[in-house]
């Protein structure tokens, strides 16, 4: 049965309305589509709602795709992540947070966004080498704890400590600013974004109860 790519290139309800680059792109796409004769075998929705992100994420892995930011500089890469929770491979630029991302997941190929071939034959790769695609969507599912808000607020108090012991005699000097008093609505919200962020950390959360005790 021949495949059908899905090609998801953002909302439009026209192509001249969309930003110069957005539709250079899509421009482009169109013309490959109609050059090498792709018709009924190219689906380019014209829109998504952003609750549907999750079940096209969910379709590409079912039908055993590929995720592809070719960004020619990422500074994140939330996509990145979202696609290895949804146990996606994914090929993506070696401009930026991709190469720390992929360090961490294991999960997929890095290219050089300017390199056409290079793109090609790392998608062409990770479709047709099955034993890759199920190594990279394994890897991302085992490593993508690496990414959760736990796991993050644990490795960023790990830095500061770090640096804290790397020069002790330093010291942060905080100047108090005056509070502002807060709506009803924000109370506790600070404390508590700090809790859930690092909850599963029994030592953690003991050392912040006890400095939020002495605050108030
Ligand atoms: O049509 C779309 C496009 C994106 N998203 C979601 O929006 C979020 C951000 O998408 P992205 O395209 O990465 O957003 P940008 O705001 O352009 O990217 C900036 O913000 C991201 C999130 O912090 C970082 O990962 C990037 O590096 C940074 O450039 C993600 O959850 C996407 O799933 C949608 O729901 N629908
Ligand atoms: O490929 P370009 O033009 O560098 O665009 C990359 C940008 O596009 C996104 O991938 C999505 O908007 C951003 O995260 C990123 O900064």
């Amino acid at each position: 049965m021949p495949r059908m790519v899905t090609l998801i290139l953002g909302n439009r309800d026209d192509i001249e309305e969309m930003s110069n680059s957005s539709s250079v792109v899509l421009t482009t796409v169109l013309k490959l589509i109609d050059k090498y004769d792709l018709y009924g075998q190219v689906a380019y929705p014209k829109h998504h709602k952003q609750s549907e992100v999750p079940d096209i994420y969910r379709l590409a892995a079912k039908t055993k795709g590929v995720f592809i930011n070719p960004a020619l500089v990422e500074p994140f890469g939330l996509t990145l992540i979202e696609a290895a929770a949804y146990g996606l491979p994914v090929v993506a630029t070696k401009n930026g947070g991709p190469v720390d991302i992929l360090k961490a997941l294991n999960n997929g190929l890095l290219v050089d966004p300017h390199d056409q071939k290079a793109i090609a034959d790392a998608l062409l790769k990770l479709v047709a080498d099955k034993n890759l695609w199920t190594e990279c969507r394994k890897n991302g599912l085992k490593n993508i704890h690496r990414f959760s808000w736990p796991e993050h607020c644990r490795n960023y108090l790990s830095h500061v400590e770090h640096c804290r012991n790397r020069h002790p005699t330093s010291r942060l000097e905080i100047t108090p600013i005056p509070e502002e008093p807060m709506s009803d609505s924000l109370k506790d919200v600070e404390d508590l974004s700090l809790r859930f962020s690092i909850e599963g950390d029994p030592k953690l959360n003991g050392e912040l109860d006890a400095a939020t005790r002495q605050r108030n």
